[in-house]
């Protein structure tokens, strides 16, 4: 196992009915700001319920965050928070909410051009506003990280930052907020984190057997109870384990003392920029040509997922490799989500545009190893057409 610091101070509030605890969280005094998506959080009553727990806070609202959070939206959000002299924020909604939120929390407290914050990783941050979250759909683990994720539109570039004043102080995770995802969604959150564990533990042996063991229940928690979200969408149970799962994907835990390989992230998110497809679709296009490509460097990992995983234990190691590949193709493909390219539109040009979109934002050092090129991701995508 390699070395690693721990440290995640982001409270989780989990289960029926804890909106209502916000007023325990939320500083009596605050000036909040309040951030919300396209309306969703309007429609299914949740920030009725935020706002009824908040009281007689002084709030201001600002909704309109898209998927995929924009930075000019965000910017605009930066001036209301500081018109309205804001010392709080709180997210209701998805990643994309609560990624947003990060980086307004940070472009808050940034001089000069807060573009910087992206281009950095989030290395020029010093200071952040204090924010809490509402999560209304298990899928990024964003409610208890300090990354974020910010498309530039004008600059054709979907950049990610982390810093550690961007944890969220507290979250609250209610599984009833998730009945009313439509089935798009709710797979998308499930493929979302699914991949998130997959590129902390698909690498190579460094005899990490809790982090291994944790992301392995977590990855069959996903299988299991994937399908039965869509099959079953109110059931309780399932909606609480999905979404305790996503959150634990992705807040450090299976990651530490571990080689992570985020490439299918980085190339995912060039196809995003490009046309706009749902993040968790693009990760289900690249992980498996992905995997397919970097058999041989994988391939302590790929035996090992293949059969604590899929329990695949029969026939030489290529046959089972194979296997393991398809099973997890057919996994995304029965949550109703396509892995091919062409399913999404994109073609030669498109992929002549990714594979340069990395090369201009510094991407020519992916995987565990920094082996992966742009050229190596142009074969990649070429075998996910
Ligand atoms: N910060 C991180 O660690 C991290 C990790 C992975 C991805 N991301 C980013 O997060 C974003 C995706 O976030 P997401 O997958 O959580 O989805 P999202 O926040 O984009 O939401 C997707 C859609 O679901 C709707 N929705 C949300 N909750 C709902 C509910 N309860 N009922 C009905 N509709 C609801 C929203 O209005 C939106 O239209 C992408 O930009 C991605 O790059 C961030």
């Amino acid at each position: 196992m390699k070395n690693f610091t721990y440290h995640n101070p982001t409270r989780i509030l989990f289960g029926k009915g804890r909106i209502a605890d916000l007023d325990d969280h939320v500083p009596d005094n605050a000036r909040v700001l309040i951030l919300y998506g396209g309306g969703s959080a309007e429609r299914t009553g949740v920030l009725d319920q935020v706002r009824t727990a908040l009281g007689e806070r002084t709030i201001t609202e600002f909704g309109g965050i898209e998927p995929n959070p924009r930075y000019a939206t965000a910017m605009k959000a930066v001036d209301t928070a500081r018109q309205n002299d804001v010392d709080f924020l709180l997210a209701v909604g998805g990643g994309s909410v609560i990624d947003a939120t990060k980086f307004i929390a940070a472009a808050m407290y940034h001089d000069g051009d807060a573009w910087e914050i992206l281009t950095s990783h989030g290395s020029v941050v010093g200071k952040a506003a204090p924010f809490g979250t509402v999560l209304t759909i298990p899928a990024t683990g964003s409610e208890m990280n300090p990354g974020s994720v910010i498309t530039n539109e004008e600059k054709g570039a979907k950049l990610a930052f982390m810093n550690a004043h961007c944890y969220p102080q507290f979250s609250v995770l209610d599984p009833e907020v998730t009945f009313t995802l439509p089935e798009r969604q709710i797979a998308n959150g499930v493929a979302d984190a699914f991949v998130h564990i997959i590129e902390q533990y698909l690498t190579y042996p460094v005899d990490a057997r809790v982090q291994d063991g944790f992301a392995e229940t977590l990855l069959r928690t996903l299988i299991d109870l994937g399908p039965r979200a869509l099959r079953d969408p109110k059931n309780y149970e399932v909606r609480a384990n999905l979404m305790w799962t996503a959150t634990l994907a992705l807040n450090g835990l299976i990651g530490a003392g571990v080689p992570q390989d985020w490439s299918s992230h980085m190339i995912g998110h060039e196809i995003t920029a490009l046309n706009d497809t749902d993040h968790a679709r693009t990760l289900a296009v690249v992980l498996p040509a992905l995997m397919d490509d970097q058999r041989d460097r994988k391939t302590g990992k790929l035996l090992q997922y293949a059969a604590n995983v899929w329990n695949i234990n029969e026939g030489e190691d290529a046959t089972r490799i194979d296997a393991a590949i398809a099973a997890t193709r057919d996994f995304f493909e029965t949550m109703g989500i396509e892995t091919r390219l062409a399913d999404y539109g994109v073609g030669e040009a498109g992929i002549d545009h990714i594979v340069s979109a990395l090369k201009d934002h510094g991407m020519t050092e992916m995987g565990e190893h920094g082996a992966i090129t742009p050229e190596d991701a142009r074969r990649i995508l070429n075998a996910a057409a």
